[in-house]
């Protein structure tokens, strides 16, 4: 039998808190990011101004703006490191949140799946075709939390 799927999207919505763009902050080595969102973009550059810029921004969706700017270089191997950079945003997340913890065990052995058309990476391209790899890698993270790796 197919497992059920568990979609999210935006931060309002059902299961909000899966996404990116939702209002919980993360600390890593020190430093505060607003949301998971604001971390991703960050890592894309090695430009430390830049980097405290997108920090600074107000929204997750200034923070995804700035990140997708290419005014400053990108760092020559994001494409090789992004899937990693994404495990440990969202590892912080869930060890620093319980809400988030409450929510993803709430999802059972359900497909999680970042649902929109808009990013056939770490979405589902709206019809499935996408690689949904940020839908796998809370999947990750919640088999992990299940057996005490998180
Ligand atoms: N909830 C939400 N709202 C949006 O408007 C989004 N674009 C996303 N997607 C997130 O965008 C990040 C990927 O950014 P790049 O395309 O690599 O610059 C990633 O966090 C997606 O989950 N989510």
């Amino acid at each position: 039998m197919n497992p059920t799927s568990v979609c999210f999207y935006k931060p309002n919505e059902a299961f909000g808190l899966l996404t990116n763009f939702a209002r919980l902050p993360i600390e890593v080595e020190g430093k505060v990011w607003p949301t998971t969102e604001h971390y991703f973009q960050a890592q894309k550059f090695h430009d430390e101004a830049y980097r405290e810029c997108i920090r600074a921004a107000e929204t997750p969706r200034e923070a995804a703006d700035l990140g997708r700017s290419r005014d400053v270089p990108l760092r020559p191997d994001w494409e090789e490191i992004k899937d990693d950079v994404m495990r440990r945003a969202i590892a912080e997340k869930v060890r620093q949140h319980q809400s988030v913890r409450d929510v993803l065990l709430s999802t059972g052995d359900s497909l999680l799946v970042e649902h929109t058309p808009r990013d056939s990476y770490w979405g589902n391209g709206g019809d499935g075709s996408g690689k949904n790899m940020l839908g796998k890698i809370l999947m990750e993270a919640r088999s992990k939390l299940r057996s005490g790796e998180l």
